[in-house]
């Protein structure tokens, strides 16, 4: 059997229990991040571990636009900062943390950046961004597409005023991490004022400030919803990426869902990624979840329905909401309006796929409603969405018949997913 990116990936039924060790690459937003504040440094960097996929890849390459060197060694990724002597043409493909994080970086170039992405990037939330760096100092021309998206221009002019900025970041966390991450570099540093709704994601700005602080910048973040960023160095760092606990979700789940055993190697005993939160999540949803010497275990057996707040963990509701439509009970998961603007509207994705399998799942103002229902086969639609694919993929180790449409999407963050899935099924070895 081969596991590969076909258009339409049969999804493995599971024959018993699964019973694995499963060992992740790094995180998708500490790598990226590293990368940032390694062509923003002032000496040379190296990331061990990091992770090597669509949105590090593109990353690493709007850096070198900027010039900077991302040179690809056995011990890791090593950074030579970036020049910023002229511009060029950046590719976001469906990043956020790219369509976001680089244009504060951007505006030290001397000359045009221009940014574009995949079809569905021009949709994804910017304007707050373009705004907020135009208040800042920065030029930006966003008339060629719609305004306040994909594609733009940031007309860089080597240096950028900075001071203060007063944003609404209720629709993306991105907003302020991409403005902290450059702050150091503006003349007068950054200060960040957020007015709105409550930031979704917050602890993905925790893990921004302590990656700033990690490089020697001075971050004031005592006050509620304000950040300041001191001008100053951003030193370089020889530092080793955390696995990407947010893509141990889909094989969590597999211990769940056929009633066995995964364990996840490397967890780390202190982490900002929301994907720690797991450990309650699935344990309020049946498992039974152990941290013991950074080996994560979880059991499954029964699973039952949660009422869960997601606001500050997103991005785990593809594969939660899979569990969920399997699960004894009813789910509320609510506080993820913002899960709209994600690769796809996620909310709508979910319960139209889940529904097309068979589902009972309503979209409410700000998340979903999941009564499970005995679920048949059927295609699952992923809408270029790495973590909507994966939630195929949990359903379908329940339901025979599930087909997942553009499984290789998993490439954003995880290029091995559909191999690391078969060996998870021992399918490889029996093929
Ligand atoms: O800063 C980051 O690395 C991320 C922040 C979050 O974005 P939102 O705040 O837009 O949810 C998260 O969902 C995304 O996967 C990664
Ligand atoms: C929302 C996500 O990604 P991005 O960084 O593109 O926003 C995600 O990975 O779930």
């Amino acid at each position: 059997m081969t596991l590969s990116s076909t258009p339409l990936w049969p999804a493995p039924t599971a024959a018993g229990p699964v019973d694995a060790t499963v060992r992740l690459p790094g995180s998708k937003s500490v790598t990226n991040r590293a990368l940032i504040l390694a062509a923003l440094g002032t000496a040379p960097s190296l990331i061990r571990r990091p992770l090597d996929a669509r949105d590090t890849r593109l990353m690493a390459a709007a850096l070198r636009v900027l010039g900077a060197e991302v040179a690809e060694e056995a011990d890791g990724w090593r950074v030579t900062p970036a020049t910023f002597a002229s511009g060029g043409t950046v590719d976001c493909g469906l990043a956020g943390t790219v369509m976001r994080f680089v244009p504060p970086v951007a505006v030290l170039a001397d000359g045009d950046v221009h940014l574009d992405g995949d079809e569905h990037a021009r949709v994804r939330p910017m304007e707050v961004i373009i705004s907020a760096l135009k208040t800042l100092g920065a030029d930006i021309d966003d008339a060629d597409g719609q305004p306040g998206f994909l594609p733009l221009t940031v007309r860089g002019s080597g240096a950028l005023p900075g001071g203060k900025v007063t944003i609404d970041a209720s629709a993306s966390s991105q907003f302020v991490s991409g403005l902290l991450l450059a702050g150091a570099r503006y003349e007068r540093g950054l200060t960040v004022l957020h007015d709105g709704k409550p930031i979704p994601s917050t602890p993905h700005i925790q893990m921004t400030v302590g990656m700033l602080r990690e490089r020697g910048v001075e971050v004031d973040d005592t006050e509620p919803d304000t950040w300041r960023v001191l001008p100053g160095p951003i030193a370089g760092l020889d530092t080793v990426a955390e696995p990407d606990l947010s893509n141990a979700a889909p094989f969590l789940a597999a211990a769940m869902v056929t009633g066995g055993v995964v364990r996840v190697s490397g967890w780390p005993s202190a982490t900002a990624q929301p994907g720690d939160q797991l450990r309650d999540l699935l344990n309020r949803m049946g498992a039974r979840c152990e941290l013991a010497d950074g080996v994560l275990t979880v059991t499954g057996s029964a699973i039952h329905g949660i009422d869960a707040d997601l606001h500050d963990v997103g991005e785990l509701t593809p594969v939660i909401a899979a569990i969920a439509a399997l699960a004894d009970s009813p789910s509320h998961l609510r506080g993820i309006a913002h899960l709209r603007g994600h690769e796809t509207d996620r909310l709508a994705g979910l319960a139209a796929e889940i529904n097309g399998l068979g589902g009972d799942v309503t979209e409410t103002d700000d998340g979903l409603t999941i009564h499970p229902r005995p679920l048949h086969g059927g295609v699952f639609a992923s809408y270029d969405d790495h973590r909507m694919a994966q939630a195929g993929a949990v359903l379908g180790l329940a339901v025979p018949g599930v087909q997942v449409e553009n499984i290789a999407t998993t490439a954003k963050t995880l290029p091995e997913f559909p191999s690391m899935w078969a060996e998870l099924l021992e399918l490889e070895r029996a093929a």
